[in-house]
């Protein structure tokens, strides 16, 4: 398996920082960039960077609050146990007592990967409940969820709630409005992903039928003050659809919710409870869903990490590394094929090689560029400002750049084999550069895409890196790349690949904030402006 190559490590008292970053190559920084995005968003680091305690004051936002033990904490998603383990730490003696609902087997999982630092010490007045197996509501998230609801109705208007909440934390939350079951609650949602909706539709409907998403936890909690950290693992960071935002009064309306299981064929054939909840609510032209709500100036909703935020300190390493850093977008989403073609092109704008009378076609391939945009989630703007930093490098001295994005693309599952979003997005990038570019002998561009959780799709890698000479690699290893792609089999290929060398295998980080896409773009070999 591929090894990160740590810089530290190849700093020798003798040998100067500079000698030791331009004895690194493209691959080994690529790997070090993603680390480093990942680094950025670990949820001790980001509740340590926005809670501040000076005394009995703590500070979060902008905003200051008397400690006086009077702090209640609960919380819900996949990196939560790391979020309230050091939310403890900071406020100490002032916490009263806490519930989290996290999933199935944690704890135990972090153990193993050496993440004690996540786990709450003995002692702790934060109670841990795992449920939500396979990333689906069940009983247990549900009396989690019974918890957590119990804690905040019983605070005063002297008591501050901590919520602390990540991906991952609409299904360990449920709370069905009544009549509605648990059971039928989980059926609707599965029915919904299994469809093809967003995670955007998918909370939409999840927060029209639940008590505690969409602002319902927000109005338990009143009169207290509420302070919510988010880690953000959606697109655009939107407050009211991560986790599905159970400490933000939102608009809900019963159209919008019928017009998307009517989009995926399951407003006829939907359970008579849930049929029931949105008709009533209709009839009354109500707002769906938790009642009450919350005074919102009692309420602080804050994002402490996300996509964008990964990708800034992914920057900042780059520069270190000796690269020029060009953040494209947080917002990558769509087919991987389609986001691998789009990688492609920018990588033969960056980087086709000019011969003498045949000039590389830049306007054609930005015009390339920029149709597909729409379809993979790119602002025009951001292509535009991409394409002219790319233009300029292509005749400086700059080394190579370091193209950066992040997001959430989608794979058509038409096989059975192992793999994930990020292996897939690498390998068909893998050939795109090939084919655009050429095998490059080990001076073309890098590819490398990798979920911020080190895992992706169920498999032990977080992703994978390539370039041009993927193609040929498999083929001399007998190796068909066609088959692997049809069978959804990408884990497969790479491991069985120079023995998984171009794997990704970072470990359950604990984090999450969704994807993330480095490319490396050395200068073209020779470059005489052709226009
Ligand atoms: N064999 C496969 N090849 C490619 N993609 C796959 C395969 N199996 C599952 N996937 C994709 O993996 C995704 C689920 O994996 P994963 O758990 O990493 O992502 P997730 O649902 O976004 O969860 P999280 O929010 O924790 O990242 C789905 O989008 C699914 O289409
Ligand atoms: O929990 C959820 O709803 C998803 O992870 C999006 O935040």
């Amino acid at each position: 398996m591929a090894r990160v190559l740590s810089l530290s490590r190849c700093v020798s008292a003798q040998q100067p920082l500079w000698l030791a970053v331009r004895s690194m190559s493209l691959e080994q920084r690529a790997r070090e960039v993603f680390a480093a995005a990942v680094e950025a968003v670990q949820p001790d680091r980001v509740v340590r960077q926005c809670l501040e305690r000076s005394g009995n004051q703590l500070k979060v936002g902008g905003q200051s609050f008397k400690l006086h033990h009077n702090i209640h904490l609960v919380g819900f998603g996949k990196a939560v146990l790391g979020m309230a383990a050091e939310a403890e730490r900071i406020v100490g003696e002032h916490l009263v007592r806490g519930v989290i609902s996290v999933p199935h087997g944690i704890q135990d999982t972090l153990k193993q990967h050496g993440k004690e630092q996540m786990l709450l010490p003995n002692g702790s007045r934060i109670t841990v409940m795992e449920g939500a197996k396979h990333n689906l509501p069940d009983a247990d998230a549900q009396r989690a969820a019974e918890s957590i609801r119990q804690l905040a109705s019983s605070l005063t208007d002297s008591d501050l709630l901590l919520v602390l909440i990540s991906g991952g934390g609409s299904a360990l939350l449920p709370a069905p409005v009544p009549p509605i079951s648990l059971q039928e609650k989980q059926d609707v949602t599965r029915q919904l992903a299994a469809a093809g909706a967003t995670i955007q539709e998918l909370n939409t409907v999840r927060r029209s039928i639940s008590l505690l998403k969409g602002g319902g936890l927000a109005a338990c909690a009143q009169p207290a003050q509420l302070v919510s950290l988010i880690l953000s693992d959606v697109i655009g960071d939107p407050l009211d659809l991560i986790a599905s935002g159970p400490t933000v009064q939102c608009e809900m309306w019963p159209e919008q919710v019928w017009a998307i299981l009517e989009r995926y064929g399951l407003s006829s054939s939907l359970p008579a409870s849930v049929t029931e909840v949105l008709r009533q609510a209709g009839s009354q032209t109500a707002r769906l869903g938790a009642t009450g709500s919350a005074d919102e100036t009692r309420v602080l909703n804050a994002v402490i990490g996300s996509n964008g935020i990964a990708l800034e300190r992914a920057g900042r390493r780059a520069r270190e590394l000796g690269l020029r850093p060009l953040v494209l977008s947080p917002g990558v989403c769509g087919d991987v094929r389609s986001v691998a073609r789009f990688y492609g092109l920018l990588a033969r704008f960056a980087c086709s090689p000019v011969t003498p009378g045949q000039p590389v076609p830049l306007p054609e391939l930005a015009d390339q560029v920029l149709q597909l945009g729409p379809e993979v989630g790119v602002e025009s703007w951001d292509i535009m400002r991409t394409l002219k930093v790319l233009e300029d490098s292509r005749d400086e001295t700059w080394g190579a750049t370091c193209l950066l994005a992040g997001g959430e693309p989608t794979v058509q599952l038409t096989g059975k084999g192992r793999g994930g979003r990020n292996q897939e997005l690498a390998l068909r990038t893998g050939l795109e550069l090939g084919e655009g570019l050429g095998a490059g002998g080990g001076q073309g561009p890098v590819f490398l895409s990798g979920g911020t959780d080190g895992q992706d799709g169920p498999t032990e890698a977080a992703g994978a890196v390539t370039d041009g000479g993927l193609a040929a690699e498999a083929q001399g290893q007998g190796l068909q790349t066609d088959s692997f792609l049809a069978n959804n089999d990408s884990f497969t290929f790479f491991s069985s690949l120079l023995q998984g060398k171009r794997l990704l295998m970072p470990g359950l980080t604990g984090t999450n904030v969704m994807d993330v896409h480095v490319m490396l773009l050395p200068p073209p070999p020779s470059y005489t402006k052709a226009h």
